[in-house]
Formats: C-alpha cells, structure tokens, sequence
C-alpha cells in the first residue's frame, strides 16, 4: 500500500494548471517505458478544469495522442451527448482537441445505448471491454484521475454503499446516488487500486473534512477516498483550502 504523498497549490486555478503539466509528463513518461499509456478520466468540476488546462498547454503535444487508451471512473447513466455525462464534458474540454483515435476512447454505454436503460449490463459490458485491456481483469491504468466528494466519495463510490463493499466486481452500477444524477457506473475500489498512480484532485474549504480524514486513517468503508490507493504512488493533489484541515507531518 503506498503511502498518500501531498501535495497543495495555491487556489483550484493553479492546481488545474499544475495537474495537466504533471499529467503530460506522466504520460510521457508511461509512453517512454511501456508504449501505450492508459488514462482514467474523472467528472467533476476539478476533474474537467484539468482537462481544459491540459487542452490549453502547449506541452500536450509532446503526448503521443495516437498511444493513449483512456478509460472513464465512473460515468453518469444518461443518454449519449446529454451534457451531464462526463464523456461529454471531457469531449469538450479535450478529447475533440487532441488526436485520439476514436477506437481508443473507451466509454460507458449510455442510457439510451445498447443497453437501454440497464446499468447493470451497461457495468459489465465496461469491465469486458477493461479485461480485453490488459493483463488482468483491468488493465495497469499509468494514472486514475478522481475528484473527491465532501463525504469522501471517489468515482461513484460512495460511503457504506454497495460499491464501497464491492471487492470482485471491477465496474458496477450506482443507483439512488446522494450526488445527482441518482444512476451511474463506477470502477470499484479494487479496480482503481490496480492502477500505477492514483490521483485525487480537489479544491474549497468544503472538501476539507473528508480530506483530513482519508488521510488520518479513517476506514475506507466510511470514506471512499481512503481506499483509493495506487500500486505505485498515491497523490493528493489540493489547494490550500482543501489542505487546511490535513494535519503537519
Ligand atoms: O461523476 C462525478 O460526479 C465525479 O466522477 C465525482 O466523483 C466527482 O469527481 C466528485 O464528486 C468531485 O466533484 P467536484 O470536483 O466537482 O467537487
């Protein structure tokens, strides 16, 4: 298990801005060891805010687009193009910006797609497509981006919630979610542990308490966050507001 390594900037503006210039490098660098780097993408408000930054750098060039397989947390259930959906807001935030090949971006199927309005099938078609990936069940994701919710959340997984207790299923769906909208499909924690480097990225004085308390040892049951963990690094990526509350060394 790695230990949680901290990292805090200013306001929500320079860690976006920090986040993506990092995240072209750990690309490039997944892209130098092993050919093909794999990217899970976050929604939320931090999460998308990088993603612009990303767009905006002109570092993200030095990424080979042509060798990314980007994968999603979670993914809000609704119709495709409905602009709640995370895909749709990485879309315009980047993916319609940089050169990924289309058969590259793996998405959750939409409510309106080939599984109707089923999340469970809409879950399990996302974990066939993550073991056609990799070597194992999922692939080794080089980076899991997560924003964190103020009750710990990551992804969709939410505290004492069927997902949060989900130890052999790799995706699963969400229902009656306290963050609208209610269904979703979300990587379970086991899932985002396989990954390299697992990233939690947040901002604002309201996420304090739940920082404090992922990395002050509170159970992972209680506070998603806490069990987000990656093979090889683990980091906390806050600004000062979101940091406030994290005890000094
Ligand atoms: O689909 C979602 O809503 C996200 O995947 C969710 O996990 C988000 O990252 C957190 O709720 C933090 O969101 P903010 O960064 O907007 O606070």
């Amino acid at each position: 298990m790695t230990k949680p390594e901290v990292v805090v900037h200013r306001d929500g503006d320079l860690l976006a801005a920090a986040a993506a210039a990092r995240l072209v490098t750990a690309l490039v660098d997944a892209q130098t060891a092993r050919g093909t780097a794999h990217l899970v993408l976050t929604g939320g408000r931090t999460g998308i805010a990088v993603l612009e930054q990303l767009r905006a750098t002109p570092a993200r060039d030095a990424v080979d687009w042509s060798r990314v397989e980007l994968y999603w947390g979670d993914e809000r259930f609704l119709p495709s193009g409905h602009p709640e959906r995370n895909e749709t807001q990485a879309r315009e935030a980047l993916l319609d910006h940089v050169p990924v090949p289309a058969g590259r971006v793996h998405v959750v199927e939409p409510s309106d797609g080939r599984f109707g309005d089923d999340p469970d099938a809409a879950a399990a078609a996302y974990a066939e497509v993550l073991a056609g990936l990799g070597d194992g069940a999922v692939p080794s994701f080089d980076v899991c981006l997560l924003g964190v919710g103020e009750e710990g959340h990551v992804a969709s997984v939410f505290p004492d919630s069927p997902a949060v207790r989900e130890r052999e299923r790799p995706v699963v769906a969400v229902r009656d979610c306290p963050k609208p909208p209610p269904t979703r499909v979300s990587l379970s924690l086991p899932a985002i542990r396989a990954s390299r480097q697992v990233w939690l990225m947040t901002t604002g004085a309201a996420k304090a308490e739940a920082v404090a308390a992922a990395l002050t040892g509170t159970a992972e049951a209680d506070l998603p966050a806490a069990g987000a963990v990656g093979t090889e690094r683990t980091l906390w990526l806050l600004d000062a507001a979101a940091a406030a509350k994290v005890p000094s060394e």
